[in-house]
């Protein structure tokens, strides 16, 4: 629309032009100079302008995110009495975005002042030319007067126009950008694994490695396991040790090498939704929809009330809360984005009660670091132990040892590498074995051991 619009005007430019010309033909030699002269400074406008109007920009998103972080805790500035600060602070960025939108208003009465003042002087000459020297017709000189007048006002309006133009390009190349990022590949109809599938947790990883770009250092290294159907596997290891790499390797989330197979299926022959919509993954902070809670749960509405119902006592939620508690939350509690106004144990059982719903043959859990009261934390433990099917293989990634001592086994990970495999107490017994120096490093060693022998 806008090159559209510059060549409109540049058509009604050039026909003002010339009709000036054919009542006066002398002023064509200035007429062209002031042409030429106009596209010089809109040429140098342009450049002042764009970067000032970047420098604006920039000025103004700082604002913008401090007035919503200060929105968002309205309630904590009062309790705290930070109300002089923040004033203090938004006023330090207003001020800056204020110089720089002074400077950009500056910069335009620059190029308006230049353009009226040339303007101005063509008229005039043109008029004195008219009327002293050449001494056309009154109604001639007052339609060439019009026009030149017109002609001035249609330089300034086409440097405009192509100013607007060069700063919504910009943001063509943002989004041209945005098109350019690449693509997880689509789902084929080729990939559709039959409706049966997965129809047990049995999971096989042959030399599976991932790595988080093409040319980054591989975070996982030839992994070789196999989890039986049913199986509760806790993977641990130090930070960076690639627990969390390893589970979105298994949904093929990163760029991967090797083979995983679900149910006896290769991961890499079937459709990612497929694959993803088989397995659920409990982060360590669950993202929610806003809606209600029903719509969480079952966003396809393919459930009915009383299935979703009982995935919500499974998972622990109604243990909670009692009965009388008007805030108890219910299939119709509204959920606001991202889940805002529940508490982090609370998103968890909702993951929880999700997947008991979707019925995944295996269940990833990222263990909340975050802390969640030990009451929940039992809630989601008893849930997870007594509630899933026996054929859902689940793997928890611990921070906690407690959570994951009375597992069936324990992956030890290491810079990649899995160190050690095996049931906990037998990992115990090996004094020069990784997990055991970190059950001896913990807080609670004793009660570990104690949680070790009971399960073995
Ligand atoms: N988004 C990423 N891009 C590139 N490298 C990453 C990314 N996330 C993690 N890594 C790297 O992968 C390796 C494994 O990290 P990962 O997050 O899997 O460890 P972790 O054992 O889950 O750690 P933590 O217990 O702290 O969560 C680390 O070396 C880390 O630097």
């Amino acid at each position: 629309m806008l090159v559209s619009q510059t060549g409109d005007i540049t058509t009604f430019m050039f026909a003002r032009f010339c009709s000036v010309i054919l009542v006066a033909p002398a002023t064509l030699i200035p007429g062209v100079m002031v042409t030429i002269a106009g596209g010089w400074l809109g040429k140098t406008y342009l450049k002042a302008q764009l970067s000032v109007k970047r420098e604006m920009s920039n000025a103004q998103s700082p604002i913008l995110s401090h007035f919503s972080a200060a929105l968002a805790g309205l309630v904590s500035i009062r309790a705290y009495g930070a109300q002089t600060a923040i004033k203090r602070e938004s006023f330090v960025r207003i001020d800056k975005y204020t110089r720089t939108s002074r400077a950009f208003n500056e910069v335009n009465r620059w190029m308006s002042v230049r353009i009226e003042t040339m303007g101005a002087v063509f008229a005039a000459g043109i008029a004195a030319y008219l009327v002293y020297g050449r001494t056309a017709s009154a109604s001639n000189t007052g339609f060439a007067l019009n026009m030149a007048v017109g002609f001035c006002d249609l330089i300034r309006h086409c440097i405009y126009a192509v100013n607007s133009m060069e700063v919504q390009a910009n943001s063509l190349e943002r989004i041209q950008q945005y098109l350019e990022i690449e693509h997880e590949p689509k789902a084929t109809p080729d990939g559709v694994p039959p409706a049966y599938w997965p129809a047990s947790g049995k999971l096989s990883v042959e030399t599976l490695s991932a790595k988080y770009s093409e040319d980054g250092p591989k975070v996982l290294r030839d992994l070789n396991f196999t989890i039986k159907s049913g199986e509760r596997v806790g993977i641990v290891g130090r930070t960076g040790s690639g627990k969390s790499s390893l589970t979105l390797a298994l949904l093929r989330c990163i760029l991967t090498e090797g083979k995983v197979y679900l149910d006896g299926l290769p991961t890499d022959s079937v459709n990612l939704s497929a694959l993803r919509s088989s397995i659920t993954i409990i982060p360590q902070v669950p993202e929610l929809l806003s809606g209600t809670l029903r719509q969480n749960l079952d966003p396809f509405g393919e459930y009915d009330d009383a299935v979703l119902n009982d995935s919500l006592r499974a998972a622990g939620l109604f243990s909670l809360q009692h009965s009388e508690d008007d805030a108890r939350l219910t299939l119709d509690s509204a959920i606001s984005s991202g889940g805002g106004n529940l508490s982090v144990g609370q998103r968890q059982i909702l993951a929880l009660a999700r997947a008991m719903v979707r019925r995944s043959k295996l269940l990833i859990l990222d263990e909340a670091t975050s802390a969640i009261d030990n009451e929940t934390d039992n809630v989601i433990q008893a849930s997870l132990r007594n509630e899933l099917g026996k054929d859902v293989t689940l793997l928890t990634v611990a921070h906690r040892l407690q959570t994951i001592m009375d597992a069936d086994k324990i992956m030890v990970l290491d810079a990649g590498n899995i160190v050690e495999f095996g049931e906990p107490g037998e990992l115990l017994n090996d004094e020069a074995g990784l997990f055991r120096a970190l059950v001896d490093g913990s807080g609670d060693k004793d009660t570990l051991y104690t949680m070790a022998k009971r399960s073995g």
